[in-house]
């Protein structure tokens, strides 16, 4: 893929945040890596997504050296490299407030593994980081997000928990490419809302148990996988 197609993605997938109400305002962005050249793609800070246009978009190398584009890119550009740099099989990462997985990160809990819907696409609970310290915050903020998600992940391989909440502030997902990711990101936001409802419903409501969660997640992610017609 040229780096010009991997704009055109990483733009769609931008706008696609607005489009399935993930983001008020400015308030998101993903990001893409072309790994041949390692380069990576995101969007400028602070710009609507409805002026967002393709040279707007900025490149930068795995260090966060600029190497094209002459807007300031995303204010979570760090973190996004810090994922680059630790998981060589993410392809693209995203990172929004999207309202009903903000609230599960600013209560600090994890979204517990209560229905199928998540078992299609998480391996289990989704993980809240803790917060970071005050000396963290004003040493190197966004970078250390980014070790807290490592951090928080532990030995978890990425792509069966494409996504994580980061305590009192949101979600990050990723995937193997932008568009994979934002998928991720909605499905997020989704089974964010679903176990707020749950909740509100039977707060004892209980855990998914492991056979169900195995057979879900196998049968679209296992070696055998066998749902669809193997795309999302
Ligand atoms: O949380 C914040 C700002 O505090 C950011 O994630 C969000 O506003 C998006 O910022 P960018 O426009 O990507 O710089």
């Amino acid at each position: 893929m040229s780096l010009q197609q991997l704009k055109q993605q990483v733009l769609e997938a931008n706008l696609d945040l607005p489009r399935y109400d993930l983001v008020t305002f400015t308030w998101g962005n993903v990001s893409g890596i072309d790994r041949d050249r390692g380069l990576v793609v995101i969007k400028p800070s602070g710009v609507s997504y409805d002026k967002m246009r393709i040279n707007d978009l900025v490149v930068l190398d795995l260090n966060g050296n600029r190497v094209e584009g002459d807007l300031r890119p995303s204010s979570d550009t760090p973190t996004h490299l810090v994922m680059y740099r630790r998981y060589p099989e993410l392809g693209g990462v995203v990172h929004t407030h999207s309202t009903h997985a903000t609230a599960w990160a600013q209560a600090r809990r994890a979204i517990p593994i209560q229905g199928t819907t998540q078992a299609d696409y998480f391996h289990g609970n989704v993980p809240c980081t803790r917060l970071l310290s005050e000396s963290e915050v004003s040493e190197d903020y966004e970078g250390l997000t980014g070790h807290l998600i490592v951090e928080t992940l532990h030995d978890t391989p990425p792509l069966t928990m494409p996504g994580i909440l980061v305590a009192n502030h949101g979600p990050f997902s990723w995937g193997k490419d932008p568009h994979d990711a934002v998928h991720n990101a909605v499905v997020l936001e989704e089974v964010a809302r679903m176990s707020w409802i749950t909740h509100q419903l039977n707060p004892q409501a209980p855990a998914l148990p492991d056979y169900m969660l195995e057979k879900h997640y196998q049968r679209k992610h296992g070696k055998n996988a066998y749902y669809g017609q193997n795309t999302k």
